[in-house]
């Protein structure tokens, strides 16, 4: 991911912007201020940084959830993540979050409700290759009869992974999502993404607080702290690596050592244009993301 390292099918972000706003109208200090980042196409990009560093807030922008500036910001397999609909509907685009909800303008993030099964909503996507389904079927141990409102929330991520993995994605976007696993589907999956990106030279970027398999896995790694980008590297070039036991070890000591950011340069200029900025039609905007 270092500057010579760059390719336009991978993932890059060019001083990028991003407020949440308190209100309406109303921005926050941005989060992510002249935030650049490239990940090549082909690795397995590890994103670690703190509770509330920005991380599930990062994988929504480049899944294209939330517009950000105009086309050249946010670029992701050559084209706009949030102008570019067409990378989400062919399925080039993926995005697995943390949980299994849909988004509705007036009511926020709802859970799925009702009484469907596993089969019903595995067999019910279209265009599916059969030999990649029944080996993620096989592979995520899913039982066809499970009826969602009734299994456990690891059985019920299992499915939502499923769903998310049937398409060859080009760019696998993952927030947490091997949390509820158990350990033997969790290696099992850490196994199969690594053999989409070795073989079909997909791209993931994993955002994680869970190191177990992870030292070898991961090819590249991206720290950020409050917003800001602090290292974005080959593992095989983080030094740390070479003194200590492991990943986990590393990256605990960098967020021991973390002291608070000086507040984003922005912040004054942006709170006192806060009527001009938020209405710019190239400015971020969360809303945005309930007509998608
Ligand atoms: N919908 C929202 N509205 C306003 N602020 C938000 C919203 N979502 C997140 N934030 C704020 O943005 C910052 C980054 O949050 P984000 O969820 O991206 O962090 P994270 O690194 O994924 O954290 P975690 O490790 O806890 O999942 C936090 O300070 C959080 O309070």
């Amino acid at each position: 991911m270092a500057a010579g390292e760059q390719d336009s099918n991978g993932i890059q972000v060019r001083g990028m912007q991003f407020s949440y706003e308190y209100s309406p109208g109303q921005q926050q200090p941005p989060l992510f201020y002249d935030f650049n980042l490239n990940v090549t196409p082909g690795s397995r990009c590890l994103l670690v940084g703190a509770n509330g560093s920005g991380k599930t807030t990062l994988l929504k922008i480049l899944a294209g959830k939330h517009m950000v500036g105009g086309r050249d910001v946010v670029r992701v397999l050559n084209g706009s993540a949030f102008h570019d609909t067409k990378l989400v509907c062919s399925g080039d685009l993926a995005y697995l979050g943390a949980s299994w909800s849909k988004n509705v303008g007036s009511a926020g993030e709802i859970p799925l409700q009702g009484d469907f099964s596993a089969e019903h909503m595995i067999f019910g996507v279209e265009g599916t290759d059969p030999d990649r389904r029944d080996k993620l079927i096989e592979l995520l141990d899913i039982d066809l009869q499970w009826r969602m409102h009734k299994v456990s929330d690891g059985q019920r991520r299992r499915v939502q992974i499923c769903l998310g993995l049937l398409h060859p994605y080009k760019v696998l976007l993952l927030d947490e999502v091997t949390v509820d696993l158990d350990v033997v589907t969790r290696m099992d999956l850490l196994d199969f993404f690594r053999e989409e990106c070795e073989q079909r030279k997909a791209t993931i970027v994993y955002a994680t607080h869970i190191f177990d398999g992870l030292d070898t896995w991961a090819t590249h790694l991206a720290y950020i702290q409050e917003g800001e980008l602090r290292r974005a590297e080959k593992l095989s070039d983080v030094s740390e690596l070479k003194s200590s036991a492991n990943l986990l070890s590393v990256v605990e000591s960098w967020l021991r050592a973390e002291t608070k950011l000086e507040k984003k340069k922005s912040v004054h200029n942006d709170l006192n244009t806060q009527k001009t900025v938020a209405s710019s039609p190239f400015f971020s905007s969360r809303h945005m993301a309930y007509y998608r």
